[in-house]
This record gives structure tokens, C-alpha cells and sequence, in this order.
């Protein structure tokens, strides 16, 4: 049996819940084998739970790059990536690899984090790595940002900014409105093929629990890619898989509540 290989470009979310931990355990789950490559490890104050974010040399990244890239893969994620420097590294990685299978998670702030946005790694996430992207799998907040409308509040506007990120060259844009968009009480996300438009739609589940999720998305996303399926078909597991992650998010400490990423396996177990 040959197992399909992914790479993770992101940051360790010390906490488990997020960053290439949620890669690496949705990878698993979903029977690929991931390889990583660090930016950044976050670690979070114990009191408040403020997040600290201590980049890694680009060096260090370059050599991680290297590694993993002598072994070869078959798809290819991005995440908290945190400079123009490590954009431009990974633009210039998946250029001269010729990577074909790429999934290109905006990650701009941490969940429930008033960082200051960065400009400057912004233009360079729209001008370097969306026109990469086989996938883009921007929240509300960083379709915005992309597509430069502002804040997204109805469909028409949801609809704009995928044409407009799609337009910057990614194949497919898939906006994820989750729990901020409201549209009849469900969460909705839009795919965008540069032809038509495609809505997920699913129950909202009243949950705070939601740690990792965008990670863990893009990752099934990419593990499908790896696997040889369609990009719609990965879309329509990831989404499956994350459905039933937030539906088994659990409280992790008195701040936070990750994504479980092995409820899918049991949905599957009689099946
Ligand atoms: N409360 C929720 N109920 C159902 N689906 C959700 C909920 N929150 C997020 N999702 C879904 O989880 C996936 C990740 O979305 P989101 O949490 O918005 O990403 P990010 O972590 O990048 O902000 C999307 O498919 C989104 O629709
Ligand atoms: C390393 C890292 N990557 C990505 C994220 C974004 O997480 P989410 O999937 O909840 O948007 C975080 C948030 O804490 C993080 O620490």
C-alpha cells in the first residue's frame, strides 16, 4: 500500500489545538502521512491565556524545506506562516518543486486574539500565494482582507470576494462563513470554481469549542488532494470531517476548547 505524503508549512500551537498539531492529527485520521515544516511556536500565558508568538530563524525553516522536499509529497499545506520572508520562501518552495497540490489557509490572527494585523504579509499572502493555491480557504475576516471589500455581512458580498480572490488565480475559493455569517441559522460556507457556486451549508452548533477548526479543514482538504480526489470531493470530506470535530469540540482549560479531530473515525466505524 503506498501512503500519499502531505506537507504542513505552519506554526506549533503549543496547546495542541491548532496549528500543525490539528494537521498532523486530521492527516492521520484521514490516512495520509504528514511532514512538517515550523515557522513559529506559540505558547500561551498561563494567566489570561494571551498568545505569544516566537518566530523561528527562516534558516531553520529553509533546512525543514529542504528535508522533507528531498523525501518528495504528494500535497502541500500552508498556515500561520507570520512574515513576508516565509511567504516569499514558500511561494519560491512551491515554484521550484513544481507543486502542483496546494492549499493556501490564510491564518491572519489567532481565534479570539486582537493582534494587530500586518499589512505588508497580507499583500504578500494575496500577491505570492493565492495566485498558487489550488485551494484558498479564507474565513470572513480574511476574505475581506483579500479581496480588499471590507467586512462580508450578506451572500451578494460573500459572492463578490470569491470572485475577486478567485480572480487573483487560486482555482477554487472556498469562503468559510461558520459561526459569524448569518444566514437562516445555519453556517455556510461558498466554493467558488471561477464557474460556478457552491454552498455548504450545515447546522450552526452552539459551541465556543471551535479551536483548530480552520486548521483541521484545510488539512483534510489537503490530505483529500494527496489522495488523488477531485478538489470538490476533498472539500465535501473536509467539511463532513470538521462538522463532526465541532460537534466533539471539548473544554481543554477555563480559555480554550479545541477541535476533535477523531470523532470522523467513529461516524465511519459501522458504516
Ligand atoms: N459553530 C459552527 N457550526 C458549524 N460549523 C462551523 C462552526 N464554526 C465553524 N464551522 C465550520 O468550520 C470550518 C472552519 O471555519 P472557521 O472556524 O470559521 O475557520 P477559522 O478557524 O479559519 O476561523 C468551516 O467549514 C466552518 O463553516
Ligand atoms: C500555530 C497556530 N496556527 C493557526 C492558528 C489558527 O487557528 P484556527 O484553526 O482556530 O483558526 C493558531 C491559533 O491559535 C495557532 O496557534
Amino acid at each position: 500500500m503506498s501512503i500519499k505524503k502531505v506537507m504542513t508549512i505552519a506554526g506549533s500551537d503549543t496547546s495542541g489545538g491548532a496549528g500543525i498539531q490539528a494537521d498532523l492529527k486530521t492527516f492521520q485520521e484521514l490516512g495520509v502521512y504528514g511532514m512538517t515544516a515550523l515557522t513559529t511556536i506559540v505558547t500561551m500565558k498561563p494567566e489570561g491565556w494571551h498568545h505569544e508568538v516566537h518566530p523561528l530563524p527562516v534558516e531553520t525553516l529553509k533546512t525543514q524545506l529542504e528535508t522533507i522536499l528531498s523525501v518528495g509529497i504528494d500535497a502541500m499545506k500552508t498556515g500561520m506562516l507570520g512574515t513576508v520572508e516565509i511567504i516569499e520562501l514558500a511561494a519560491k518552495v512551491i515554484d521550484e518543486n513544481k507543486l502542483g497540490k496546494v492549499v493556501i489557509d490564510p491564518v491572519m490572527v489567532c481565534k479570539g486574539e486582537d493582534e494587530v494585523l500586518n499589512p505588508e504579509t497580507t499583500d504578500a499572502m494575496r500577491e505570492l500565494l493565492v495566485p498558487r493555491a489550488t485551494v484558498v480557504t479564507p474565513n470572513l475576516f480574511e476574505a475581506g482582507q483579500l479581496a480588499k471589500t471590507g467586512p462580508i455581512r450578506n451572500m451578494d458580498q460573500m459572492k463578490q470576494a470569491a470572485a475577486i480572490i478567485h480572480e487573483q488565480g487560486a482555482k477554487y475559493v472556498i469562503i468559510k462563513g461558520g459561526s459569524k455569517f448569518d444566514h437562516e441559522g445555519k453556517a455556510v460556507d461558498l466554493l467558488f470554481d471561477g464557474k460556478n457556486y457552491k454552498l455548504y451549508e450545515t447546522e450552526k452548533i452552539e459551541t465556543t469549542y471551535t479551536h483548530g477548526a480552520g486548521c483541521t479543514y484545510s488539512a483534510a482538504i489537503a490530505a483529500g488532494l494527496a489522495k488523488g480526489q477531485e478538489a470538490e470531493q476533498a472539500i465535501d470530506t473536509a467539511k463532513a470531517f470538521i462538522t463532526e470535530a465541532i460537534k466533539h469540540g471539548f473544554k481543554l482549560n477555563e480559555y480554550v476548547g479545541p477541535t476533535w479531530q477523531g470523532a470522523y473515525r467513529n461516524l465511519h466505524k459501522n458504516a
